[in-house]
């Protein structure tokens, strides 16, 4: 492709060039630039990507686009060399990358929200596959496929390059039906601007980020991105009403601004209503009404009313139009549970159980624990901490949820980063003073173990299905549901 026409995927690109380069690949580090790569120098959070411009021409590169004004660069170019400035180049970046890997999936659903991305991405696969589609899911929990294909980098959602890449490998590899998450991150970063997306999905938005964003309303306005700007507006779009009203209010808006027909989901929903749930034993039995038609109650085999909400919204997302709605739902009884999302990871002979779950924020932490509450007859445990190098302000607010929710609260290390933990614990502690401290996370959770007592609970949260714990640079190898069964004897 010349790098003309990469410049006319954006309106009104205003470049003269002198040299118009044939362009196989787009880079974003300079250690991956090769010959004919266009070199994307970003501003980044810690680094300039121009600072490393040096390294894209030793390597090769064959053009550049630079968010650092040219005339702040430095370094000296070939004659002719192209070097453009553009003063947001992530959004151009994601629409090569996509043009460059290549035809990406017929379906792609998006989902954003603080919470439950993870989980409505992998109902949504199931749910496909349920139907008989090949159907991949593609977040936190990696690239979920029967496909052999490699997975991208592991965050929530790849950077452009990746995801383009991968989309296009799943497409080659005939899967049709792809469910992502849409991280704040990732949504702030354009990383998604390049994706075709058919549905868009919204579960809620409680505090979680704010290092990162630095206000709620930058926050949200990072996530409804995916409805302002990213869903076309004939897609398919499902949000949880139950969900804050000004996020609702703003969705509302969005979607009334663009001609977008909002399905909604949960108590408050009028799309898929939640009449009523009930816990049983492996879960909960859940009535529902769908445009407003009672239906027989079903069981889903999934426990706490947060799940439900996931599945609803996933469900919502995965109908094609209403008279199809009724034979995805017939599908609810057959989803599995997500790894390490409420999983029951443990239970003893005297009849108390240990779940592992992902909760790392204060509105996840208080719903899996009003979650759980029901099937205890006795006390409900937690053992959990925070992450380092993330929003502080969500500690003691975590603190405090486990404060009020649980009998008994053990405050332990989630991944200090490079973070001082005793200092992280002390900032949960200051909203939880009775809770008891123990640093080491194994520690913690034994000591959670030992408490149980017949019709207690016991949750493990904040590392769900995380392989390892990461104390400064090193990753330690660590999965809490490994440790709870070793620690209980039934490894
Ligand atoms: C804070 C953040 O989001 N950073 C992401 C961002 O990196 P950055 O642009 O800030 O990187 P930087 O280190 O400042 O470097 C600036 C530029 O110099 C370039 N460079 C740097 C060094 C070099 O030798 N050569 C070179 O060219 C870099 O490639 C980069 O383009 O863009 C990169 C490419 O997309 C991401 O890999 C990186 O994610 C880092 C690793 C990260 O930890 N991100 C987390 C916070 C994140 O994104 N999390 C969300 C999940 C949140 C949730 O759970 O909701 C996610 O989607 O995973
Ligand atoms: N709909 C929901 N409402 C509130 N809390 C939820 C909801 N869904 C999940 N949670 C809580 O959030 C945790 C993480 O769930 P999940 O991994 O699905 O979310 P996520 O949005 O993908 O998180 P991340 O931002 O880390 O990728 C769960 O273990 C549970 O504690
Ligand atoms: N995607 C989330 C995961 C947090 C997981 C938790 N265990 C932690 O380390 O804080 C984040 O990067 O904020
Ligand atoms: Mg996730």
């Amino acid at each position: 492709m010349r790098l003309s026409e990469i410049l006319h995927l954006i309106p009104s690109p205003t470049a003269q060039l002198a040299y118009d380069p044939d362009i196989y690949s787009v880079a974003i580090n300079s250690r991956t630039v090769q010959k004919q790569t266009l070199f994307f120098a970003l501003k980044g959070t810690h680094l300039n990507g121009a600072d490393y411009i040096p390294q894209a021409l030793t390597n090769g590169a064959d053009a550049i686009i630079s968010e650092t004004p040219i005339s702040e660069i430095t370094h000296s170019f070939p004659d002719d060399f192209p070097i453009l400035y553009l003063a947001n180049a992530k959004h151009l970046l994601a629409l090569a990358a996509s043009q460059l890997a290549g035809p990406q999936p017929t379906s792609i659903a998006a989902i954003t929200g603080t919470n439950g991305k993870s989980s409505t991405a992998e109902f949504l696969r199931q749910l496909w596959s349920l139907q008989g589609k090949n159907a991949a899911s593609l977040g936190t929990l990696g690239l979920i496929t029967n496909a052999n294909i490699p997975p991208p980098p592991s965050l929530t959602t790849p950077d452009s390059i990746s995801l383009a890449n991968t989309l296009a490998l799943l497409a080659k590899n005939n899967v049709q039906h792809v469910a992502l998450e849409a991280s704040s991150h990732g949504l702030e970063q354009h990383r998604l601007d390049g994706v075709k997306i058919t549905a868009a999905g919204f579960s809620n938005l409680t505090r979680d980020h704010l290092d990162y964003h630095k206000t709620i309303e930058a926050y949200r306005n990072a996530k409804t991105r995916l409805f302002a700007d990213l869903l076309p507006h004939t897609g398919i779009a499902a949000i949880n009403a139950d969900m804050d009203p000004q996020t609702v209010r703003d969705l509302t808006h969005i979607a009334a601004n663009r001609g977008i027909k909002l399905r909604s989901v949960g108590k408050r929903g009028t799309s898929l209503r939640l009449i009523h749930h009930q816990p049983t034993p492996s879960g909960q039995t859940i009535t529902l009404a769908l445009n407003g038609e009672e239906l027989a109650p079903i069981d889903l085999p999934l426990p706490g009313l947060f799940q439900a909400e996931n599945a609803l919204l996933a469900a919502a997302m995965c109908w094609e139009n209403d008279n199809t709605a009724y034979d995805v739902l017939k599908l609810l009884p057959s989803l599995t549970g997500v790894r390490g999302r409420c999983e029951r990871a443990v239970e003893l002979s005297n009849g108390a159980t240990a779940y592992v779950d992902y909760a790392h924020t204060p509105d996840a932490l208080e719903h899996v624990l009003a979650s759980l509450r029901p099937h205890t007859t006795g006390r409900l445990i937690v053992v959990f901490g925070a992450g380092g190098d993330r929003d502080r302000g969500k500690r003691p607010l975590m603190g405090d949820v486990a404060s009020k929710m649980a009998d008994i609260a053990i405050i332990t290390d989630d991944n200090p980063r490079s973070e001082d933990p005793t200092l992280i614990r002390a900032e949960i502690k200051a909203a939880c003073p009775d809770a008891i401290e123990i640093a080491d996370r194994r520690a913690a959770i034994a000591a959670g173990l030992d408490a149980l007592q017949a019709g207690d609970i016991l949750v493990v949260a904040g590392k769900g299905h995380e392989q390892g714990q990461t104390v400064g640079q090193t990753v330690l190898p660590f999965d809490d549901r490994q440790v709870l069964r070793e620690l209980a004897g039934v490894a």
